[in-house]
């Protein structure tokens, strides 16, 4: 498990500086899918680049099963910068095989790894052509196959889903969930709070450079469901508003919104279908986009 504890980073200097994270802690365990969502700035990709090395960290601590993370095990990590990073004039294969070689693939397995892969992520009919000729969708497909080519550890993603249609991201992710079920921690970044509800086991939600979330979706759902009720009667439900320990927060009619604990919530309802009948009565659920704008807030 890659664990980050306590993670401070800050730019600049003096009166310009700015503390960009701001002990930030969070795990990325083996064989899960974590998503790592916040908004823009909330410090995502320095988060990223700091578990890759590219950039130094001022305080806290990144461990890989209980030992400090070195360049080692970073060398190993399959990353997909921000900013990308293949040869544009370099035809596609090439290029895999070039990189497989560079993290210590023979040519044979680097050409074995990079067909399969490109073949897995329906690129295999552009295998020869440059980076350039190839649709943005369909760099990033190669940007993708570039992280995975030479059997990573571990696997470290800036929005690798952006850009791509629904059919790319389907095909994306098969692979990166092949990738995670053999043991290796995943951890990507994503705008896109419908794609990694869907796709992540876990998410961690970023804001001001500290966690504000964390956990699997029911486990986030859980944890902001609140006590909030929705009843539908079938008479005016003004009355809700005079209840003990109820406070509404919509009211329409007989369609009332309040929160209250369990039990007072039963006793609205028994109260209400002694009135004149309930059409409808539950929990209200949250989303997920109405927990993160909460967290992120
Ligand atoms: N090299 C740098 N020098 C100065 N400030 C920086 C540098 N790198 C990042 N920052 C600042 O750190 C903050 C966090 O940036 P970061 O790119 O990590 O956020 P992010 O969550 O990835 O955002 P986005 O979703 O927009 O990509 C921003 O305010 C950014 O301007």
């Amino acid at each position: 498990m890659i664990r980050v504890r306590d993670l401070h980073k800050s730019f600049g200097t003096g009166a310009s500086t700015a503390h960009v994270l701001k002990g930030l802690s969070f795990d990325i365990r083996p064989g899960l899918m974590t998503g790592f969502v916040g908004g823009n700035g909330a410090g995502k990709t320095t988060t990223m680049r700091i578990l890759l090395g590219v950039l130094d960290h001022d305080a806290g601590e990144i461990t890989v099963d209980g030992t400090p993370i070195d360049a080692q095990y970073r060398s190993g990590i399959g990353y997909m910068p921000e900013e990308r990073g293949l040869y544009p004039k370099m035809p596609v294969l090439d290029q895999l095989v070039f990189l497989a070689q560079l993290r210590g693939l023979t040519v044979a397995d680097a050409r074995r790894r990079a067909t399969a892969l490109l073949e897995r992520l329906d690129l295999g009919a552009r295998a020869k052509d440059r980076l350039e000729e190839l649709s943005l969708g369909n760099q990033q497909r190669a940007q993708v196959a570039a992280a995975l080519v030479h059997d990573p550890v571990a696997l470290v993603l800036d929005e690798p889903f952006s850009g791509l249609d629904p059919h790319a991201v389907d095909t994306t992710l098969a692979v990166l969930r092949e990738t995670a079920d053999t043991g290796v921690p995943v951890l990507f970044s994503s705008h896109q709070l419908d794609v990694v509800e869907r796709l992540c086991d876990e998410l961690v939600i970023l804001a001001d450079g500290r966690v504000r979330a964390a956990g699997t979706r029911d486990d986030l759902l859980a944890a902001h469901a609140g006590h909030e009720w929705e009843l539908r009667a079938a008479t005016d439900a003004g009355w809700v508003r005079a209840v003990d320990r109820v406070e509404a927060t919509f009211l329409d009619g007989g369609h009332v919104r309040f929160t209250a604990d369990e039990a007072t919530a039963q006793a609205v309802l028994r109260e209400a279908a002694a009135r004149g009948g309930v059409h409808a009565f539950g929990p209200v659920t949250r989303t997920l986009h109405e927990i993160f704008t909460e967290a992120t807030r």
